[in-house]
């Protein structure tokens, strides 16, 4: 073993009201003991991770995933979830979070919507963002002479070419798109300002169109061209295919946007990187239409993991749970319980084969270290899956030495009393101190002082069939 990878010894593990519902010294929510009144779990220290990993992301001359832009959608995508209303100064606000955390561009909804679209496009354009300011119009000439007034660094055009959308949608053929795409990316580009041309519903589109009219845009000085899968339908092995074969075509950077129907939204992301794609739409907790798309946080533990140094060094990851929060609140719902980093259990060790394990390496049971999001690890010690490793280490915490025999035997108590009801962590510290007591005294002492006759009884039973077994 490297000695840099010594695991730590495991120590300060106060309770910090995780059990009850509050929350914890990194302000990360934890459950609410109304969701969750069996959870309970103690913060461990944060222990380096052991970083050696035989499965490192495959690296070939096409691939990004050491090198990618993010294009942040929140705003425009985001706005198109079914919750959504940002007024200006919400839409302010999460543009100068975004732009905080370290997003390359920030996609606003277009000013061809509706009036206060245009003047929020304004406002927002006139912050002064390190982020690239882009906007998002229909192909047609009257969308691109609204975008270009507003101030917007770049300006992202959009029309499907599936079978689908040209006969349902706009109604136009792929001679009428190319033409009005012509048009508008050489107008957009004569005010000075970049422009992307994206295909909607790329995957359900003819394989030869879509070559043939990015080849096109590609010729005349576009700066991106944009593969959207606008239904979700794409499989990750169907995004390798298209992006390999469209890097083969183009020269101009290719930006990438995926729907989540289907659960692939962030292993499209990353196969698309790994095809050579340089670009990656989000929306920060993946909110869009429908069920959304590649949320900013998925892709930041995905891609943490195929190089620490580039996330770490680019993006101010601390700052996700914050803005999460801040857009979780805005559309009003909640941060879901399996959350990528964010979710209350995302770092929460419960089974006793798991904890004993974390304690010695939290390498063994983790691939991203909480602390890089400035996230806690918790371990779980009160359930009828808790082994006594974890309770030795809560016990040395609480500065209550005993045997590895008396924490066993100790053990034995909690995982009766957890057949029983749902324990606390104040339940577990409870038994752990009154066992510690009884083999002072040399006599039992009662394990929890509220127990009602029914639990006392069943946990006697517990107790005695364990004995039993033993
Ligand atoms: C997959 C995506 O998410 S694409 C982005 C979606 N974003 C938006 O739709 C932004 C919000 N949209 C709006 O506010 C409105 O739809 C507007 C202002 C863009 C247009 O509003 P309306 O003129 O009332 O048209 P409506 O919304 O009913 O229909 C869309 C129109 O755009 C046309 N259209 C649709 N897609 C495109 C496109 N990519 N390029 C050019 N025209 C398009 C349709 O043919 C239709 O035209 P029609 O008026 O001749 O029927
Ligand atoms: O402009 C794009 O590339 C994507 C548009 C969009 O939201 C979609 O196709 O789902
Ligand atoms: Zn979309």
């Amino acid at each position: 073993m490297c000695p840099s990878c010594e695991p730590e010894p495991v120590a300060n593990g106060a309770t910090n009201g995780h059990a009850n519902g509050q929350t914890n010294g990194n302000g990360t929510s934890s459950a609410t003991g109304s969701d969750h009144p069996g959870f309970t779990a103690i913060e461990t220290k944060s222990n380096p991770h052991h970083r050696s990993n035989p499965y490192q992301p495959v690296g070939d001359f096409l691939s990004n995933v050491n090198n990618f832009k993010i294009i942040e959608s929140t705003l425009r995508e985001g706005e198109q979830f079914a919750n959504a209303f940002f007024d200006t100064e919400t839409k302010i606000k999460i543009a100068l979070a975004l732009d905080d955390f370290g997003v390359d561009y920030i996609e606003l909804t277009s000013p061809a919507a509706s009036e206060q679209s245009r003047l929020d496009c304004e406002a927002i354009c006139k912050l002064g963002l390190k982020a690239k300011v882009l906007t998002h119009i229909r192909c047609h000439m009257d969308d691109a002479r609204i975008a270009v007034k507003t101030g917007v660094d770049g300006v992202d055009v959009v029309i499907g070419t599936s079978s689908y959308l040209m006969e349902h949608s706009h109604g136009k053929d792929m001679t009428y798109i190319t033409n009005t795409a012509i048009e508008v990316i050489n107008y957009v580009k004569s005010h000075n300002i970049e422009i992307r041309f994206s295909s909607e519903d790329s995957f359900r589109s003819n394989l030869v169109d879509l070559l043939s009219i990015y080849s096109t845009v590609d010729k005349i000085g576009v700066n991106r061209v944009g593969i959207a899968d606008t239904v979700g339908c794409a499989s990750p092995r169907q995004v390798y295919d298209l992006i390999r074969t469209l890097r083969g075509v183009v020269g101009c950077d290719i930006e990438t946007h995926f729907h989540n129907d289907t659960g692939c939204a962030i292993a499209n992301a990353y196969c698309a990187l790994e095809a050579g794609a340089t670009h990656i739409d989000t929306s920060v907790l993946g909110i869009g239409e429908r069920n959304g798309i590649t949320p900013l946080g998925g892709l930041m533990a995905r891609m943490i993991v195929a190089d620490r140094d580039y996330v770490m060094g680019k993006y101010k990851l601390h700052k996700l749970k914050e803005i999460e929060d801040l857009v979780a609140q805005a559309v009003e719902v909640n941060i879901p319980f399996n959350n990528y980093v964010t979710g209350f259990c995302a770092f929460t060790h419960k089974a006793g084969i798991h904890a004993k394990a974390i304690l010695n390496n939290p390498s063994t049971y983790e691939i991203i270290n909480p602390a890089d999001f400035g996230m806690t690890r918790y371990i779980h010690i009160a359930s009828r899956l808790t082994g006594w490793n974890a309770i030795k280490s809560r016990a040395t915490q609480l500065n209550l030495h005993m045997t590895d025999e008396q924490y066993k035997q100790c053990t034995v108590k909690i995982k009766a009393m957890a057949d029983v009801r749902p324990l606390a962590i104040d339940d577990t510290d409870s038994i752990i101190s009154a066992f510690h007591r009884g083999l002072k005294l040399g006599t039992d002492v009662p394990l929890l002082p509220d127990l009602t006759e029914e639990e006392q009884k069943l946990l006697d039973e517990k107790v005695k069939a364990d004995a039993i077994v033993a």
